[in-house]
């Protein structure tokens, strides 16, 4: 099966300010991902995650450069794009979640405008019928669609914002979605909530994920594979399983010793109970905290 994303060998430097001087960010980085699998990049704040994501797709800053290796998606090498063919791409066969909803959304417009939007960019659709499929996703990501509909981003919870940026992300059903450090912003059960999501939504759509994080109890139960990130380099790339049997890179152990907090949690945590009151804490008694009842200051 061809892999949905191929990176080799790839090299991103940034331009010092004085001189020709070009600093290695990331350093011959390679893995690939096949349709339906979901790879995890983790390492420390800094190691190149985000470079390594941005680079996938083609959204590196100016100050960046690739160096050397290559980069495809679907076959197609994504050094080649033309800005045209990149957005044309992203939203419809790459959907993105970022850790920050702004990321994602427009502070200070309605969802469902945003939603539509984005489905009409890609779809010749009428306005009424871009309407109902993204109230259907809004419903599939459970959250109740109408209201967050009508909502600006603001006035949603941090759960619930990253539900929403889920929805976004696969309604048009990419082959990709790149989710980086999605979890950050949220509080441990909530994140949990969102990664559970996303693998759900992954299966029912069939896609590829490349999942950013920190955090390497946070993508174990969920990851396929696992590519451990440490100053600019991957030092330890494999399946999940793997990893947790025999881990063979220091690092990685360093990491997975870091493990037994999460385990506390699931032993010692009623995850059902738990979501409903984090759920009333966060979201009200209907699902949409009542900030949502506020008028939008602008
Ligand atoms: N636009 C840029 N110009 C110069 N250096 C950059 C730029 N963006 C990132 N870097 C540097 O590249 C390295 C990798 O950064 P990156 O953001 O990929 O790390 P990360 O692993 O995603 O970290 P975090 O988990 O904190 O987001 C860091 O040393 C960072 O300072």
């Amino acid at each position: 099966m061809r892999p949905i994303v191929e990176v080799e060998a790839l090299c991103v430097q940034a331009l010092a300010k004085r001189g020709k001087d070009r600093i290695p960010l990331i350093q011959d980085v390679s893995f690939q991902i096949h349709p339906g699998e979901m790879l995890a990049l983790v390492g420390e704040s800094g190691s190149g995650k985000s470079v390594t994501a941005g680079a996938v797709l083609g959204l590196l800053p100016n100050a960046l450069h690739i160096g050397s290796g290559s980069l495809r998606f679907q076959g197609e090498d994504v050094l080649a794009w033309t800005e045209k063919k990149r957005r044309g791409l992203l939203g419809s066969q790459i959907g993105c979640v970022f850790q920050d909803y702004q990321g994602s959304f427009t502070p200070f417009r309605k969802i469902g405008k945003q939603l539509t939007e984005m489905i009409r960019t890609h779809h010749s659709l009428s306005k009424a019928t871009a309407k109902d499929l993204a109230l259907e996703w809004l419903d599939q990501v459970a959250l109740p669609a109408e209201r967050v509909y009508d909502s600006y981003p603001f006035q949603l919870s941090g759960g619930q914002r990253q539900r929403t940026a889920l929805a976004a992300a696969m309604m048009l059903r990419p082959a990709l979605v790149v989710a980086d450090e999605p979890t950050t912003a949220l509080d441990v059960l909530t994140g949990e909530r969102v990664l559970d999501l996303l693998a759900e939504l992954q299966m029912q759509v069939g896609c590829a994920v490349l999942l950013i994080s920190h955090d390497l109890r946070h993508v174990m139960k969920r990851a396929d594979t696992v590519a451990v990130m440490k100053d600019g380099r991957i030092v330890e790339c494999e399946a999940t399983e793997m990893i947790r049997r025999r881990a063979s890179h220091p690092y990685t152990q360093t990491l997975l010793h870091a493990r037994p907090l999460l385990t506390d949690l699931d032993a010692g945590l009623d995850w059902e109970n738990e979501e409903v009151v984090s759920s009333e804490r966060h979201e009200g008694v209907d699902g949409v905290e009542s900030l949502a009842d506020r008028e939008p200051a602008v």
